[in-house]
C-alpha cells in the first residue's frame, strides 16, 4: 500500500442535520506534508473523523487510494489504521484508562503484525523513541500525567511504522521543551517520508510540520499555500480573520 493517498473529495458532513463541512477536498499522501487551520468550529476535527471513516459524509467521498474508508472490510480497515494512524487531542478513545502501557503497545503491535506489518519491535523499543524509559512499562493509563500519556500514544501511533500520521492537535497537553521534542520528532518522520496531516491552533507547530497549509471555512477549504503566504497575504475573508487572530505569528513572518 505505499505511496497510497488519503482524501476527502466533496466532502458534505455534519450533525443531526447540521451540516459543518460543505463540499471539503484535500488529500495528503507519504512524503507530503498537509496543515488544516481554521477558526474554532470550523470543522476540522470533523473533516479528520470523515478521513478516518469515523464519521460518514452525507456525500462526497473520503477514499484511501481507491478504497472509501467508510466501506471497508474488517481486514482492510485492520490494515488501514496501521498504515494510516492517528493522534487525536482527547488521547486514546476507548482505550480502558486501567490498560497498562505494556499492553497497549503489545495489543498495537500484534495488530500490525495480523495485519500483515510485522515490526519487529518490543514495546520497549517503542517507548524508547518518544524518551520515555522502559520502567513506564507497567504503568496504567490512567496513572501518567498528561504530557506522558501523550507521548505514550504518539508511541502507540509510531509503533506500526505508519505511512501517513493524522495530527489533530497533537501537542496541547506537553509543556514547551516536550512540544518542541515531539515537533523533532515528528518533522524527523516527515523527512523519512511519512505523511502527516496536521491540524492545530498552534501555528508555529503546523509552519514547522506542514509544507502545504489548508484554510478551512464556510466548510470548504477557502485558501490554500505556505503558512507565512497565507498570513502575510490573505487573500478570503476567513484567513484574513485567522491572520488577525494571530497578530505573533503574523510577526514573525514578517
Ligand atoms: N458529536 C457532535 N455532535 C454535534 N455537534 C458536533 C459534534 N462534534 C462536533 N460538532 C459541532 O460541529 C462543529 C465543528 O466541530 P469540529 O470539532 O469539527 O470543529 P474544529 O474546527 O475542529 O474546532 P476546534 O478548533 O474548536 O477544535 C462545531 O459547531 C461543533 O459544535
Amino acid at each position: 500500500m505505499s505511496g497510497t493517498a488519503l482524501a476527502a473529495t466533496d466532502v458534505w458532513a455534519g450533525y443531526g442535520g447540521q451540516p459543518v463541512l460543505q463540499g471539503a477536498t484535500l488529500s495528503v499522501a507519504p512524503g507530503e506534508t498537509v496543515g488544516i487551520i481554521g477558526r474554532s468550529g470550523a470543522g476540522k476535527s470533523t473533516l479528520v473523523q470523515v478521513l478516518l471513516g469515523r464519521h460518514k459524509a452525507t456525500s462526497g467521498r473520503a477514499t484511501y487510494g481507491a478504497r472509501p474508508v467508510g466501506k471497508m472490510s474488517r481486514k482492510e480497515t485492520k490494515a488501514f489504521r496501521s498504515v494510516v494512524r492517528a493522534i487525536h487531542q482527547e488521547g486514546l478513545v476507548g482505550v480502558d484508562p486501567r490498560t497498562t502501557v505494556a499492553r497497549l503497545l503489545k495489543g498495537t503491535l500484534d495488530d500490525a503484525r495480523k495485519a500483515g506489518r510485522p515490526t519487529g519491535q518490543e514495546p520497549a523499543d517503542v517507548l524508547a523513541r518518544v524518551g520515555l524509559e522502559g520502567r513506564y512499562l507497567d504503568r496504567t493509563l490512567y496513572s501518567l500525567s498528561g504530557g506522558e500519556r501523550q507521548r505514550v500514544v504518539l508511541a502507540d501511533a509510531l509503533a506500526t511504522r505508519p505511512e501517513i500520521l493524522v495530527l489533530d492537535e497533537p501537542a496541547t497537553a506537553l509543556d514547551p521543551a516536550l512540544r518542541d521534542a515531539v515537533a523533532d520528532e515528528l518533522a524527523g518522520l516527515a523527512e523519512a517520508g511519512v505523511g502527516l496531516l496536521v491540524v492545530s491552533h498552534d501555528l508555529r507547530l503546523v509552519d514547522r510540520l506542514a509544507a502545504t497549509v489548508h484554510v478551512l471555512g464556510e466548510g470548504r477549504v477557502v485558501e490554500t499555500g505556505p503558512l507565512g503566504t497565507l498570513l502575510r497575504e490573505p487573500q478570503h475573508d476567513e484567513t484574513k480573520a485567522l491572520a488577525e487572530a494571530y497578530p505573533e505569528a503574523v510577526a514573525s513572518f514578517r
